[in-house]
């Protein structure tokens, strides 16, 4: 659905991906890990075109999307959740998902608030007021109603209290039931085990394993090793 083939890119004159390939098929989890600075953040931006590729390609259901400009990639299905929340503060929880809603969205309003009680029941609320947890997930509430065929979340558990963890690894195991493909960026190997259907670990800026989700959670071991390379 969603692949990329020997991507590199830089900032400036850094050259920060090299030669990265990966794949995440329909309906599937794929779980980037990676730790600080290992380049997950910069591979989401650019294979959502916000930062252009130096060169590789970007596929998405058969059609290249390198060199489309961020929005296009956006209106041909991929919704991204960077790493800071951008919601809107002084609007209402309401206000903020009626921002990202697109007509014919599986993910209507009522959709999403069964999965996220928490936003029902703070619809009201100017989005300010909510925990970071709260913010965190409104961001993912908001980025679904505009219903992407593929997430990108980049860190979604960055920062969170453990209890706010759980209840977000719960609603992307939700998500991952009802079918929704993602790709999630962490660097918390035991929330990435948990829901990835297949991993692929950046070290560098380069991919340095993948293998499927079931071999790396009989060998966390190993995958904790190359991780911390
Ligand atoms: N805007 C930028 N300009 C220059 N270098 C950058 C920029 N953003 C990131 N980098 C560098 O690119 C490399 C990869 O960073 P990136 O943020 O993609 O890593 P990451 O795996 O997402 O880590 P993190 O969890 O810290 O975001 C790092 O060496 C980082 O310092």
């Amino acid at each position: 659905m969603l692949s990329c083939h020997d991507l590199n890119a830089r900032y400036g004159v850094a050259h920060v991906l090299f030669d990265v390939s990966l794949e995440l098929r329909a309906g599937r989890v794929l779980s980037l890990l990676g730790r600080n600075g290992a380049g997950k953040s910069t591979l989401l931006k650019t294979l959502m075109g916000l930062l252009p590729a130096h060169s590789g390609t970007v596929a998405f259901e058969g059609r290249r999307i390198d060199g489309l400009p961020p929005w296009h990639v956006a209106r041909l299905g991929l919704g991204y959740v960077p790493e800071e929340r951008r919601i809107f503060v002084d609007l209402s929880v309401q206000d903020n998902i009626e921002v990202g809603e697109r007509a014919g969205s599986p993910w209507t309003r009522e959709r999403l608030y069964g999965i996220f009680p928490a936003l029902r029941e703070f619809r009201k609320r100017p989005a300010g007021l909510l925990s970071g947890g709260q913010q965190q997930m409104l961001t993912v509430a908001r980025t679904l109603a505009g219903g992407p065929a593929v997430l990108l979340i980049d860190e979604p558990t960055e920062g969170l209290a453990p209890v706010m963890v759980q209840t977000l690894e719960s609603v992307m195991a939700q998500l991952k039931r009802e079918g929704q493909t993602m790709l999630v960026a962490a660097q918390d190997l035991r929330f990435a085990l948990s829901i990835a259907d297949d991993i692929c670990v950046m070290n560098l800026g380069r991919v340095v394993h993948a293998c499927s989700g079931d071999d790396a959670r009989a060998d966390a071991a190993r995958l904790r090793q190359l991780f911390t390379l």
